[in-house]
Order: C-alpha cells, then structure tokens, then sequence
C-alpha cells in the first residue's frame, strides 16, 4: 500500500519569473489575484504570543500586493491580551513591513531574523543597512517588552476599572485600553478555558484598517512602499451548546468572515506556531494555481512542513522527511499531495465544495441550507463562482460588523453543509487528511510546491511525550476516517485508484503496529526456562524475511536518492515508526475500538509549543519526558530484549558444551533480532534517562550491567535446575 502510490513520481518547481512577467505591470501595479491569508491560535500560554505575532509580522511582510493580500487572525482563547498584542504588532509592523522591503529582508519574522549571525545583504540601500539595521532592532526589542507587559497592564486596569465600578456588578470584568469592557468575561482567560468553559463573545470583530500612511520613524523609506496588508482580528463567539469543533470551526469561521470583507479566490492558512520563511512563497503558490495547463483544476497547493527548533540529530524524527520530501512528492504524478493542516493555499470555491470546471454545471445552487443563512455571505459565495472579487473592501459599518459577528459565531454552522460538504470537514481529529480527500473526491487535483529556501517554518514538539501525543491524534484521526463515510473504499467518487490507495495507507497504517508491537516482544520467549524457541527451525522463513526486508531497504534507498533526503533521515525514520509501533499507534487502535464501542471521539488537546524553563539549553525539551500509559509498551519491549540479551548469555554458558552448531547459530540470529530492536529503540532509551542522556556513553556502561546481572541470575537458576534433574 506504501508502494503502489509511489508508481509515477513528478517533480514540480514554480516559475516564479514568468510569473512576474505575466502579472506584475511595469507601473507597479499588479493583477495578480488576491489572497486572503489565515492564522489560527487558540491559547495564549500554549502557544506563546511572541510567535503567533511573528508569524503575523512575516505575512504582513510578505511579496505580495499589498491590496491583495489580507491577513485574519482567528483567536479561539478569546484572550485580550491577543488582541492587544495584535495592535502591537501591527503598530511595530509600520516600522517592520518597510523595512524588509527596503533591504529585501529573510525570513520576514523578526525573531528568527535578529537570531542570524551575519546575514547575508542582498538589497538596494547597503549605505543605509547597518543604521536602520539597529534601530529596528531596538524598536524590536521594546516591541517584545510590550508585548510582555500587556498582562499586568490588563489585569492592573481591569483592578482600577472594577473597583470604581462595583456597584454595576461583575467584579470580574476585563477591560480594554480605552475604557470599553472586553466582551470575553475574565482576565486571566487560559484558566477557564482550560477547563473547557466557553464564554459567548459579543463584539467579537474589530477592523483596524493599515492601509494608512506609517509612521516612519527616523529612517528613510522615501523610495519604498510603506502601505500594508489588512489586518483582521476575529475571536468566535461560542456557546457551551454548540460544537465549536476546534480548528476546522475556527478556519470555517474565518471562511466566512474574510468572504463578507475581502472574498480573495484564494486562501492559505498557517497554524501560529509557523511563519514564512521565504518571503515569495506566496507568489510561488500562484505559479500552479495561475498555471494554464493544470491551474483550473487545482484545489490547493501544500507545501511541505519544516522546523526550525528540533535539534541537530533530530532525535524523534521530527523532520519527517521521508514523509514530506518522498511520500507526498511522489503523489504529486496522481492526483496530488493530501492536505497536511498548515501551509497550504486553497482555492476559495474548492473549500465551498463546488466541483472543478470539468464536472461543474452552470446553474450551482448558493441557498442557505448548504451555506447558511447569511444574505451578504451567499452573495459573497455567487461572486466567488464567478471569480468576481471587491478588491477594495466595503466600508467597515455597524451593520458589516453585526453581520460578521454573526456569520463567525459557531451556532451559524448548525443544520448547514458546513464542515460535511462545505469548508474544512468537522468530527474528526485530524481535519486536515479528511478535507483533503473530500475535495480529490470531487474530481479536483492538488500540488506539491517546495522551494530551494524553505517557503515556511514551524515549531515541533521535540519532547518525546507531546511528540507521541501528536502521533496518537494523527493515527487515531487516520482510523477514524476509516470507519466513516469517508473511508477511501467507498467515499470519494472521483479519485484515481492509485490515489485510492494512498488514501487507504494513510487510514489504515496504524493497525500494523499490532503485528510489530507482538514481533518485537516475542523475545519473552527466549525467558522461558530452558528451550529456546525462537531458534528453532524458521530457516526458510529468516531467508524469505531477510530478502523482503533487503527488498524495502533497496527501494528505500532508491526513494531517498530521489528525494534528496539523507540516510539519517531515514534511519531516524525507521526508528520512529518502531517507536510509534510500540506506543502510540497501538493507543491509537485502543481509542478507536472505545470510540467504535462508546461513541466517544479522540480528545483534541493543543500540542504544546512552551518549553521547559531551562533557558540556558535550547533543547532542555529533550530530557524532559513525562510518563503516560501509551509509553508502559515500549519499555516493556525493551526490558524483554534487553532481558533475551542477558538470559541467552546465561544459556550460551550453561549449554555450551552441550549444543550443537545448529543451535549455536539459532542463538546468535536470536541475538542479532534483539541488537536490532535495541538499535531502533535507541532513542526512546535516551528519551527514558532523562537527562543522563545528555552523557550517552552511560548506556554503554548501563547495558552490559543489565546483561550481566541477568545472565547471573538465569545461570543461576538454570544450574539449579540442572542439580534437581
Ligand atoms: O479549538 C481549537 C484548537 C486548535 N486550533 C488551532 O489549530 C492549530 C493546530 O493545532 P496543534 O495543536 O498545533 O496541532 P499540531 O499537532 O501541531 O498540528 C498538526 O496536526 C493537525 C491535525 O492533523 C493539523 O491540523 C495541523 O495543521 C498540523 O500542524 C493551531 O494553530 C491551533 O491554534 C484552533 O484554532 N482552535
Ligand atoms: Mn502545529
């Protein structure tokens, strides 16, 4: 099922200088089609501000039109301090957005930008660099102490506002910079909402329109363009009895709000914890879509996902390069990658659920049982399907608010086609995968875009625990899918087999660890007194084994070349999946046999990006494990291997005059399986010292000591028995 989709393997590179050459005119101007760009984040303290606003800051600062391009930022905490950090930022962005253009700044996130040595000057003004240089970097850094004492400026101000105002009521009421009361109803927001307590949100849309003349400081920007993009934040009004559904809620939300504002054709969302890193990758999307082959039909554009935080062994595999570089690329000849969450730029009417020009009919029905009930917002839809789009937004008035307000609350999805047939698709763990498939389903294709700089750039869990927790979501996501209408056997009308496949290896992979999990603990075998069973007469079978795995290795190795990954990435790779067989697969399958038999969905919990309070070690989140059950299998398979270890040194003492070549080459291939399994779970053994692991030669030292005291006491025990007889 790995294979098959693997059959006919294209590799694409954007024109972005045709591109250039097509749409952007020699005045200036460009006719390029707008983008409507959208961030999702959902705890302040989870996924930290400072890179929700950097990720903010590189979209604002991107190459793109600036008329073009919109940026909304959906903010499911509710939290005021996002929003007061988003008037931050976009007031820092003034000074910022001109002055990457000026000087043709990478990457566009301030954070990861100041973090360079020496970067290298690649724009027009040299002479004026190393001045403006270090004020932006001053103004930067007093940026990120606002954006540090927004908290207690809140929570000081409400204190002030609330005691003068007790006698009106709620003493907990939070309260905005110019004296309106916040409509969320607490301070310090992460604390409820954790315990899951939503809060309806009156006014939950305010428009500051940037478009204006910025405040240039002291630097010179007299030849750049200092307008920028339209920023929108929008904070989902929620109501404990309807669904939010999490992400795919969010982003459906931000559908509709960014279709009453600035209805681009296209779309492309980030998760907050990633930013662009290369900042034409938005013109880079556009080559495919725009493409006059194949551009029509195409759905959306994935890019691959790259980390900048995971450390240099990428000891959890967290590149996932093989998956992202190989696997994906490859689908590219098919129909197209599967849509993976982030990074991904959408065509407007394709999220909507309307078919592809080859299978569309003239006469689409927009009425509100499909889209619901919004006027404004069916005419937006009409207007998308005929490509029509207001590049200048309507004036921001009192009844657009109340209409937005109204078309972002969650309750507008009730009794809709949205998140089934229109938008991202709800009820499931992993949104991505699903919508995806749905859109291949209606016959549309996808493509894979990576560039030379990587186009974006995220945050991974580098602790073994969130890592795992991840895994479980994915894999767990991946069954549901299965055991729903959307299972690639029968869902999906238009999808080509082969992509059917890639499909059905994507839904059904986890049920494999079932097998491995059983193969690697059959060394227990080997701790049952005296005969040793795995040594017995399996020639054939070890000669069938060994060219199988030669075989996938072979193709592995031809996969890799091709891709251009490293044979580290395929070997942490291999050692990840082993990892994941043994734990959070396996948790997987548990919580859909639960789910299948209580109905019960897999609970979705914010991967958490903070890190450990070491801040003198980058990777301090590398040593900081915390135990949970889905761990307890895989320890248990590396005490029975280490345990097989011990005892069969303890046999070879004990029988070694007394067995013959036969067995004594049985115990050594028994041998050879458990240093195999051992070199797989290597990094989970690092994972379980702690931060001993930081020293890994104390394995070499801890490991003999086990075997040794196991070989003892099975020779021990075996010379007893040999006494009895
Ligand atoms: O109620 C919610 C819950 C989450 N989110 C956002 O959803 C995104 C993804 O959540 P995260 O916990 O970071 O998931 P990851 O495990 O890091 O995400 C990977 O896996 C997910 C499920 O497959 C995909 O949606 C993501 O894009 C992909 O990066 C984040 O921006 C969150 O802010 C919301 O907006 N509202
Ligand atoms: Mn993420």
């Amino acid at each position: 099922l790995n294979q098959l989709p693997k059959f006919n393997p294209v590799k694409t590179i954007p024109d972005m200088v045709a591109l250039k050459r097509q749409y952007d005119l020699p005045d200036g101007t460009s006719t390029l089609p707008g983008i409507d760009v959208f961030v999702t984040t959902a705890d302040p303290i989870d996924e930290p501000i400072l890179y929700t606003m950097n990720c903010v800051l590189s979209i604002l600062a991107s190459d793109y039109p600036v008329d073009r391009c919109a940026c909304y930022l959906s903010d499911d905490s509710g939290a005021l301090i996002q929003y007061e950090a988003l008037v931050e930022t976009a007031k820092f962005a003034t000074l910022w957005v001109p002055f990457c253009r000026k000087h043709c700044i990478e990457p566009r996130a301030p954070e990861s930008y100041f973090e360079l040595e020496a970067p290298l000057y690649t724009g027009s003004a040299p002479e004026d660099f190393k001045n403006d240089h270090s004020s932006v970097h001053r103004e930067y850094d007093e940026f990120k102490e606002h954006l540090d004492s927004i908290s207690s400026a809140i929570s000081k101000r409400s204190d002030a506002y609330n005691s003068m105002k007790t006698e009106e009521g709620d003493a907990k009421a939070t309260w905005m910079a110019n004296g309106t009361q916040w409509p969320g109803s607490w301070i310090d927001t992460t604390e409820i909402h954790r315990k899951g307590h939503h809060v309806v949100l009156g006014h939950s849309i305010r428009g500051h329109n940037l478009g204006s003349q910025a405040s240039t400081n002291n630097l010179n920007f007299a030849s750049t363009d200092v307008r920028l993009p339209m920023l929108v934040y929008i904070s989902r009004g929620k109501n404990p009895s309807y669904d939010h559904n999490k992400k795919a809620g969010a982003l459906n939300a931000q559908l509709r709000a960014s279709a009453l504002l600035s209805n681009a054709q296209f779309i492309i969302n980030f998760d907050c914890d990633h930013y662009i890193n290369n900042s034409q990758a938005l013109r880079a999307a556009m080559c495919f879509m725009l493409d006059q082959r194949q551009g029509d039909s195409t759905a959306f554009v994935q890019f691959p996902q790259r980390f900048d935080n995971v450390d240099p062994s990428d000891r959890y595999g967290n590149h996932n390069r093989v998956f992202f570089d190989g696997t994906m690329l490859a689908l590219n000849g098919l129909q197209g990658p599967s849509y993976l969450g982030t990074g991904c730029m959408f065509r407007r009417i394709a999220l909507y659920g309307i078919d592809p020009p080859e299978w569309r009919h003239d006469n689409i029905v927009v009425d509100d049982k499909r889209f619901g009930s919004s006027i404004p917002f069916l005419e937006s839809v009409s207007k998308a399907i005929n490509q029509e789009r207001s590049t200048i937004p309507p004036p921001i008035s009192e009844t657009l608010v109340a209409e937005m307000e109204r078309v972002v609350s969650a309750s507008h999805d009730k009794a809709t086609g949205w998140g089934k047939g229109v938008g991202y698709i709800y009820d499931i763990a992993t949104e991505d995968i699903v919508t995806g498939f749905r859109i291949h389903g209606q016959g549309w294709r996808s493509m894979y875009c990576t560039m030379e700089r990587d186009a974006f750039c995220g945050i991974a869990p580098i602790n073994l625990t969130e890592r795992l927790h991840q895994i479980v979501r994915w894999s767990g996501g991946s069954l549901e899918m299965f055991f729903s209408l959307n299972n690639p056997l029968i869902g999906g009308r238009r999808i080509q087999a082969l992509q059917r496949v890639s499909y059905l290896n994507m839904t059904v992979y986890p049920v494999t660890s079932l097998f491995i999990l059983l193969y690697a603990l059959s060394p227990v075998m080997w701790l049952i007194p005296d005969e040793v069973y795995i040594q017995r007469p399996f020639t054939k079978y070890v000669v069938f084994l060994l060219v199988i795995i030669l075989m996938i290795h072979v193709i592995g190795w031809l996969e890799i070349k091709w891709a251009g990954v490293t044979w580290l990435d395929y070997w942490r790779n291999e050692q990840f999946f082993m990892i994941g067989s043994t734990s959070a697969y396996p948790a997987a399958v548990l919580h859909m046999v639960v789910n299948l038999l209580t109905k019960k969905g897999i609970h979705f919990r914010v991967t958490s990006k903070q890190t450990a309070a070491d801040t003198n070690d980058k990777f301090a989140d590398l040593y900081d494990m915390r135990w949970v059950p889905m761990l307890i299998p895989t320890t248990v398979v590396l005490i029975a291997n280490v345990g097989a270890i011990g005892v069969a040194m303890g046999k070879t003492i004990v029988y070694m005059g007394a067995w013959t070549i036969a067995q004594k080459t049985h115990a050594a291939l028994g041998l050879l399986f458990n240093v195999w399994i051992m070199v797989l779970l290597y990094p989970f053994a690092l994972a379980i010292m702690g931060r001993w692991a930081k020293r890994p030669v104390i394995l070499l030292v801890l490991l003999p000591v086990a075997f040794t005291i196991v070989c003892l006491a099975s020779r021990r025990s075996r010379m007893q028995s040999l006494s009895y007889k």
